[in-house]
């Protein structure tokens, strides 16, 4: 890890969800990657503790399964700004990010890449300097997200895959949204050779993600009218 940034790693044990910390020591201003509402109050403890400020709470997409905590940090750090790729178009948010935007935060640079598949909005930061990739739910380890709602589309999680992530160097840490098996971080050389069905040829990895039969989330009829609205509650329900 560079010297000049503070890297944590933080967990929600209900879903499962992944939220990560990068704060500048030079500025004091950090970013926080899919906060959960309901680890927000122990995020900003964590953030004042290590003498950061919150300059930007982002997802990397609407999540279906957890209410993000983008909302509840603002009681927290009334000056921080929510972010979001801009292919999620109905969702609000302070801003949306184009394909290849740079957010930059003091000394701390996140490449916006666009990897839509497992929802038509999602994202991956990447940051080059540090070879951190956050993936969100376009690829977890040996696995990848589901494609059955949100406009996801197997077809497209592929070519995102391939041409987004796979392109990166080997060396590159992969830091995905979720685990569900006590796994905190991979490697893009780690998931190009073994990651279960992204190392197939793309009809096969499409047969595999059209017949998942996975169950929906449990709280997805709750949760994306919240992330809709940036993780606060609704107007209309
Ligand atoms: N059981 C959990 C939801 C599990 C789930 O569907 N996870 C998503 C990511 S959160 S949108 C997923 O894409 N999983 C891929 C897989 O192969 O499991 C709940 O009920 O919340
Ligand atoms: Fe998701």
């Amino acid at each position: 890890m560079t010297a000049k940034v503070i890297f944590r790693q933080l967990f929600e044990k209900e879903s499962s969800t992944f939220s990560y910390l990068l704060g500048c020591k030079r500025t004091r201003k950090a970013i926080l990657i899919d906060p959960v509402d309901i680890t927000a109050a122990r995020d900003a403890e964590i953030i004042r503790d290590l003498n950061l400020n919150l300059a930007y709470a982002i997802n990397t997409h609407v999540h279906a399964d957890h209410i993000t905590g983008t909302h509840n940090l603002r009681a927290h750090f009334p000056e921080v700004k929510t972010g979001l790729g801009s292919g999620a178009k109905i969702a609000k948010s302070d801003e949306k990010f184009p394909h290849l935007h740079i957010l930059t935060v003091g000394d701390i640079s996140l490449e916006v890449r666009h990897t839509p598949g497992h929802t038509n909005g999602c994202v991956t930061y990447v940051e080059h300097k540090m070879g951190l990739v956050f993936t969100g739910d376009a690829v977890l380890i040996r696995g990848c997200g589901r494609t059955d709602f949100q406009e996801g589309s197997a077809a497209t999680l592929y070519k995102s895959v391939m041409e987004q992530i796979w392109t990166l160097p080997d060396h590159f840490m992969i830091y995905p949204a979720h685990d569900y098996k006590g796994r905190t971080v991979s490697s893009v050389d780690e998931e190009k050779r073994l990651n279960p069905r992204l190392t197939k040829k793309k009809d096969e990895f499409i047969q595999i993600m059209n017949n998942l039969n996975l169950p929906y989330p449990k709280k997805i009829d709750l949760a994306l009218p919240w992330n809709i609205n940036c993780g606060a509650e609704p107007l209309e329900k």
